[in-house]
């Protein structure tokens, strides 16, 4: 079967300029943050995403986003080899990113406004997704008067209402308070069971990854590169047990945890993979190239 997302040896390289002001040297240098990645992710399959930072998470999902081209290889969806954004994937960022002057429901209907809804269709489609977000009756609320946990559960049925098979997720909890999360989490499990959606989420969250991933892929640290998948098996997922204090759970979790640890340490002894404040990194080689 077509995978639902294929990442076919993918290489994204960016040019960077190092310094800055009068010591900014002129020669651009190549900086590799993803290195002949090849992923699949299967049609309904909920993958987590984990790596050291600037190990190339948010690179790889811009490009699955359709928001930068590959350098070399190919990103796939369906078959299809992705060359720009596509009502078939939607992206939910850590910042809302809502407009503070519509209200949640004219929030949700943004994604609607080129479907050929009628007013009262597409305000009918936002409850429905509010809703299924534990939003029902907060329609007209404007965001400032929703706390942060509303606010992005309204971006998330905002990315549901246009129904992408794809939700590409980036630390969409990382703002929240560690209740909330908690909350969110179990949200969003719920709605991908509801929905049958592929997702993939990035997080910098051990316990995060584990506890919502069928999958937890492990970046190495940068140049990014598929350093391992782990699958999480936990018995009893579906019941009502405490799922983070189940053995299983645990031994996942420490055996991500072994594999961040081992990436973290390996780029920090190793000078050459150090990244400045700036983003350059002092190892990389002058380049010819110009554009990123
Ligand atoms: N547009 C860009 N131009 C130049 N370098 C970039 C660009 N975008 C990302 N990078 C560099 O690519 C590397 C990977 O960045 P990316 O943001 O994908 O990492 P990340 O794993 O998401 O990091 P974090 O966990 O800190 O958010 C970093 O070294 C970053 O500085």
């Amino acid at each position: 079967m077509t995978p639902k997302i294929s990442l076919r040896n993918v290489t994204k390289e960016f040019v960077v300029r190092q310094g800055k002001g009068p010591r900014r040297n002129s020669e651009p240098s190549v900086l590799t943050a993803l290195d002949d990645l090849s992923l699949d992710v299967a049609d309904g399959e909920f993958l987590t995403l984990v790596g050291p930072s600037g190990s190339g998470k948010t690179t790889l999902l811009d490009l699955l986003a359709g928001l930068s081209r590959p350098t070399a290889g190919k990103v796939l969806v369906d078959g299809k080899e992705v060359t720009g954004p596509g009502q078939d994937r939607a992206v939910v960022f850590q910042q809302y990113a809502l407009f503070p002057w519509r209200t949640a429901s004219a929030n949700v209907s943004i994604g609607l406004e080129n479907k050929g809804l009628s007013r009262k269709q597409r305000a009918q489609t936002a409850s429905r997704f509010l809703d299924l977000v534990g939003l029902a009756g907060f329609e007209d609320r404007y965001p400032h008067e929703l706390s942060g946990g509303m606010k992005q559960r309204v971006a998330i049925a905002r990315s549901l209402a246009y129904e992408p098979d794809v939700l590409l997720m980036d630390e969409p909890f990382a703002a929240l308070d560690a209740q909330t999360r908690e909350q969110l989490q179990d949200e969003l499990l719920r709605i991908w069971k509801a929905t049958g959606k592929t997702i993939v989420f990035i997080t910098h969250g051990i316990d995060e990854a584990v506890y919502l991933g069928q999958r937890v892929a492990v970046l190495s640290a940068r140049p990014g590169r598929l350093k391992e998948i782990v699958d999480i098996n936990i018995p009893d997922r579906d019941g009502d047990a405490d799922i983070r204090s189940h053995p299983a759970f645990v031994e996942h979790r420490h055996q991500v945890w072994s594999l961040l640890h081992d990436e973290v340490r390996l780029a920090q002894d190793s000078g050459h993979r150090k990244i400045l404040p700036d983003g350059t990194a002092p190892d990389e080689q002058p380049h010819e190239r110009s554009a990123a």
